[in-house]
């Protein structure tokens, strides 16, 4: 199968446009006109709403979608809980927030034979996802695409791969997503992870490595532009939705249904992946993050990092984020008399950031530092900025304009402290010196200076 995916993927066409109406038919005439649901929908098809809002939210934030399938997505068996694996779920009572910056290495290897859903591994999180609220953090490493299929009616995923290309296959149609991309799949849509890279044996070899945020809260948005103006930061153009793709197959399919927290299976007797024509705004869409336009500061000072902010989840309260995210992309620094890293600061947002390719301009690289497929937690007013090198540095450098584009970090920046799960207190792959980037930061004082 993994071969066939990256054949597949290379093919994809999409439609452009985050939070459009879009509408897409894989065969001529299977989506009906002028009405959503005819007394018999075209070519056999049945008629199916997905509502990713109440009925009666504002039309800003009103998200549907009707799906025109060959079975309706009610023709399925009972679902049975099945392993959570290393899946968790809002409420985080395993420990106690914790006031400490964390840090992690990678993930380790997997068990052959893990796929998607299966190498999934929850961080931590805040919030309730059955009062639909807060969020968690999960990290992935997979090495074996997916055969059965999954959704997750407990909140939205943005897929971040920091390593190794992924096939969506979705409800709505086929997404590629490579290191450097993210994917937005909604609430409820079920979609396949096929891995892009064929190992040498043809098969499970290449690990698949990367980030997720699961949003419990209202879905991720663009954020307002303000004073910016019309244009910058993510241009909805470049959020690409997949063309219908459907599968006719009947024969036994798993499905996994993640559910107020626990994962529950059922096998079908056909691919739930059955959509031949759609059309909406509850939708999946791909990014490419080096499409973002960096806004920065021309004159001096560092900016606050919420001007990198690629989507947010907003809360009931303005400005205050259920979620954000943002992306630390290729920029110029060009301030003038301005300590141009990242600044010392204690915030009273919870910040988990991760590292998709390089090295971060705040942080060491290396072995024991910030690398790929790592991530620190920074919890509310823990106190956190450059490490030491990276102070002394800064602090010495010409300011010469310097171009920063040799990484590409993330932050999911949320409301409230982001409690760990015991897995991941406890990993091995906790770095317990992490305190240390912060030693030797020596006192410069002297009133006579
Ligand atoms: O802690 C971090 O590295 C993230 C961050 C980046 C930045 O440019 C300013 C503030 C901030 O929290
Ligand atoms: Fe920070």
């Amino acid at each position: 199968m993994n071969g066939d995916a990256r054949k597949t993927a290379e093919a994809l066409t999409y439609l452009s446009g985050f939070g459009n109406e879009h509408s897409s038919e894989a065969v001529p005439g299977a989506l009906p006109l002028g009405r959503n649901s005819p007394q018999r929908a075209p070519l056999g098809l049945y008629a199916e709403q997905l509502s990713g809002s109440a009925f009666t939210e504002p039309r800003a934030r009103n998200r549907r979608s009707w799906l025109y399938r060959i079975r309706p997505s009610a023709a399925h068996p009972a679902f049975t809980r099945t392993d959570n694996g290393n899946l968790r779920t809002a409420p985080f009572t395993e420990t106690v927030p914790d006031p400490n910056r964390l840090r992690w290495d990678p993930l380790p290897e997997p068990e052959p034979g893990t796929d998607f859903v299966r190498g999934l591994w929850t961080l931590g999180g805040n919030g309730d996802a059955a009062q639909r609220t807060g969020m968690a953090v999960h990290l992935y490493h997979a090495n074996s695409s997916m055969e059965r299929v999954f959704s997750d009616a407990d909140g939205e995923l943005l897929i971040v791969p920091e390593s190794g290309g992924l096939l969506l296959r979705t409800e709505f149609g086929l997404l590629r997503v490579e290191p450097g991309h993210v994917a937005l799949v909604p609430r409820g849509v079920r979609f396949r992870v096929e891995l892009l890279d064929a190992g040498p044996d043809g098969g499970q070899s290449p690990a698949a490595r990367g980030y997720v945020c699961e949003n419990y809260g209202v879905p991720f948005e663009l954020p307002e532009l303000g004073p910016i103006g019309a244009n910058g930061l993510a241009s909805a153009r470049d959020f690409l939705a997949p063309v219908a793709a459907y599968e006719d197959v009947e024969g036994p399919v798993e499905v996994l249904n993640k559910f107020c927290g626990n994962l529950w299976t059922a096998t079908y007797d056909h691919s739930p992946l059955d959509v031949v024509a759609w059309h909406g705004s509850h939708l999946p869409y791909v990014y490419d993050l080096r499409r973002f336009n960096v806004i920065g500061s021309i004159s001096h000072d560092h900016p606050d990092p919420s001007i990198f902010t690629v989507l947010t989840s907003p809360s009931d309260t303005p400005g205050l984020a259920n979620v954000d995210f943002v992306v630390f992309a290729p920029r110029w620094l060009v301030g003038e008399d301005t300590f141009r890293p990242p600044y010392f600061h204690r915030n009273v947002m919870s910040e988990y950031m991760g590292l998709i390719e390089g090295a971060y301009d705040a942080k060491a690289a290396g072995q024991g530092g910030f690398v790929p497929g790592g991530g620190s937690l920074h919890n509310m007013m823990s106190a956190h900025g450059p490490d030491r090198e990276t102070f002394d540095r800064a602090s010495a450098a010409e300011l010469k304009p310097q171009k920063v584009d040799d990484g590409l970090a993330f932050m999911f920046e949320t409301r409230w402290p982001v409690t760990a799960t015991a897995q991941a207190a406890r990993a091995e792959h906790l770095q317990r010196a992490y305190d240390d980037v912060w030693q030797g930061l020596e006192r410069h004082f002297g009133p006579l200076h």
